[in-house]
């Protein structure tokens, strides 16, 4: 999906840095993309979010080319990980899913918020998925040590990106940023998301996947039209499906948990809770 989001903004004239953890992938994706002579433009930059190193590093070389941030998405996930830790010792789901996008977008605000202006504002668009219709968030075991499961904890963190985002948008708002956050759910996509289901799953899947599931461009659509679409403008706070607002879990409106979730991420990553000075 984040292929298909890349070659559509960079088709609405955007230009597109792609950011992730495989040189290839991402170079490929940038041949296939120019092959296109669109409008826009794209390139590839390095970051695994699986590293808050990675993800300093490259918010910093991003920062000294001095470029504007229009649009930020979101997008990298793993799923159904056999329990695995980050380098930063995070259970690899919460670690990369969040905290990597939690980072990242923390990082990146201040520029966010100077590329906003009040007709065309900066959008924050976080894919998160309806397994967070059954996530739980246990404030006192973020990382599954006491029982791992990785249902749970994939659920889990696509909870806490929405919990966020409405985190987020209330502190945007109460600033008077020209920044939009919103999250959204793409479906049931055929992508290699689901390339840790065990064999027989995987036999099971194919030909309902083949039936049933959205293709990667089809998935990608939510995404493309939070990012770009003039509906949107100015209209942050939601979380949306099939291209409509839809109500999301009633925890993740819960707005003690929202405050509780963004203090512990900001001393888990290292920030200070100064992410939206007004300066
Ligand atoms: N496929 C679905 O049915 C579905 C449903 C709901 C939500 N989602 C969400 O959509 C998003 C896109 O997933 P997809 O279905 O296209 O799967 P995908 O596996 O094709 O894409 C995941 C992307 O994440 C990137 N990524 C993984 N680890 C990374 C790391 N350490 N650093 C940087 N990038 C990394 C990969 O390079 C890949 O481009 C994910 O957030 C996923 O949770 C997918």
């Amino acid at each position: 999906m984040g292929y298909e989001t890349a070659r559509h903004l960079t088709s609405l004239g955007m230009y597109v840095v792609i950011a992730g953890n495989s040189k290839e992938e991402g170079v490929g994706a940038v041949k296939k993309i120019q092959e296109e002579n669109y409008e826009g433009k794209a390139e590839f930059q390095y970051v695994d979010l699986a590293s808050l190193k990675s993800i300093r590093q490259f918010v910093q070389k991003f920062k000294d080319r001095g470029l504007p941030l229009h649009v930020l998405v979101n997008n990298a996930g793993v799923m159904l990980v056999p329990e695995r830790k980050t380098e930063d010792g995070f259970e690899l789901h919460f670690g990369l899913n969040y905290l990597g996008h939690f980072l990242l977008t923390n990082l990146l605000l201040d520029t966010l918020k100077k590329s906003g202006t009040a007709d065309s504002c900066a959008r924050i668009v976080t894919v998160s998925s309806a397994t967070h219709y059954g996530g739980v968030i246990t404030m006192d075991d973020l990382q599954g040590r006491l029982c791992y499961c990785s249902h749970g904890a994939y659920s889990q963190s696509k909870l806490a990106l929405v919990l966020f985002t409405y985190c987020l948008q209330q502190r945007l708002t109460s600033g008077g940023f020209h920044v939009t956050a919103n999250a959204v759910d793409p479906g049931m996509v055929n992508t290699d998301l689901y390339q840790n289901l065990c064999s027989p799953a995987q036999l099971a899947k194919r030909p309902v996947a083949w039936l049933l599931f959205r293709t990667p461009a089809e998935g990608a659509s939510t995404s493309i039209y939070a990012a770009a679409s003039s509906e949107m403008e100015g209209v942050g706070g939601c979380y949306l499906y099939n291209g409509q607002r839809t109500q999301s879990s009633d925890t993740s409106y819960n707005e003690d948990l929202q405050v509780k979730l963004w203090k512990q991420s900001c001393a888990l990553v290292g920030l200070k809770d100064e992410g939206l000075r007004v300066d």
